[in-house]
């Protein structure tokens, strides 16, 4: 299984200074890193601060989120075949929301090979202070990030003063409970609290695949096996009676009277329902707050 890290955060929160240094760090350890960038607009200009030898794919288009899991999917299947790494660090565009950079990464089809380590964001601790100057929408999209973060780096310290370090790393903490606060400049960070992140996924074997994220942490990911087929009508009964806690499904249902599992997509209350031409295995992967409750259609338990 290979480290999946993400790094998340706010348009010049410093990503890319975490991630260079990310970088060098797990090349000191021997360990090749492959990286994954997500450019808005058109320009790599990012991409520039790393190294040639680092495998890197880059989706210029947008970000994770808006340019669809699809493309990131893709993605990380090219540098599965085409190139040899042990870790891989995704960098999502500031404007990307982490359960959607999340789902991006969480595909049926790697669960076997990925062990999603989680999101680490980077906070701009001078703009966590100042955040009332944003306008709404991006104060939610910013506070989002660091909410749903599972080791949230307080970045930019050398910019506060003492008493504005302390009341920063308080209020974040109030507001995320969960995570591991670090308070950093220019993202630097030791490794060691990276790999301590408790991975996700410890999937075959039992027919139940609990994946979870982080310690106690509100956001978690879940994958399953379905163990029988479903007709489209009670699947989508089950769906319309979820808690609205689970933000996000994605994977193949075994549809009664149809030959091959079918690429089910859920978000945001909208579900979408594909025909699939080659038979994949029939897991669905959830995403929300408190789903190893939830009981799932076509699965006992
Ligand atoms: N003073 C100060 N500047 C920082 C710190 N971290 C990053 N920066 C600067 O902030 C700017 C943005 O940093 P990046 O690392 O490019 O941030 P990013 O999150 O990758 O930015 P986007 O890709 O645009 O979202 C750069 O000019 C960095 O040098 C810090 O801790 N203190």
């Amino acid at each position: 299984m290979k480290d999946v890290y993400l790094f998340s955060g706010f348009l010049g929160s410093g990503k890319t200074s975490l991630l260079t240094d990310v970088i060098r760090q797990f090349k000191a350890k021997g360990l090749k890193p492959a990286v994954i960038m997500n450019e808005l607009g058109k320009l790599p200009f990012d991409s520039q601060a790393v190294d040639r030898d680092v495998p890197l794919r880059e989706m210029l288009e947008g970000c994770i989120c808006c340019s669809g899991a699809e493309k990131t999917e893709a993605q990380i299947q090219t540098l599965l075949m085409t190139a040899e790494w042990d870790v891989l660090l995704i960098e999502t565009t500031g404007a990307a929301h982490p359960v959607e950079a999340l789902d991006a990464v969480y595909s049926p089809l790697f669960a076997e090979q990925l062990n999603i380590k989680g999101i680490v964001t980077v906070a701009d601790s001078h703009l966590w202070l100042n955040r009332q100057t944003l306008t709404p929408q991006v104060r939610t999209l910013f506070m989002e990030q660091i909410r749903h973060a599972h080791l949230l780096l307080a970045n930019k310290m050398d910019l506060l003063t003492e008493e504005e370090q302390a009341r920063a790393v308080f209020e974040m903490q109030g507001f995320n409970g969960s995570a591991f606060i670090l308070q950093t400049t220019n993202g630097k960070v030791p490794l060691s609290l990276l790999e301590r992140m408790e991975a996700t996924a410890q999937i075959p074997k039992e027919q139940i695949e609990e994946a979870r994220i982080g310690k106690q942490l509100t956001l978690s990911s879940r994958i399953v096996t379905f163990e029988r087929s479903v007709t489209q009508e009670s699947f989508e009964q089950w769906v319309r009676e979820l808690p609205d806690t689970v933000y996000r499904m994605k994977g193949y249902v075994p549809v009664e009277g149809v030959k091959h599992p079918m690429l089910f997509q859920y978000a945001y209350g909208m579900v979408q329902w594909l025909p699939e031409f080659m038979n994949m295995p029939p897991k669905l992967v959830l995403i929300g707050d408190n789903i190893g409750d939830v009981q799932v259609l076509g699965i006992d338990r």
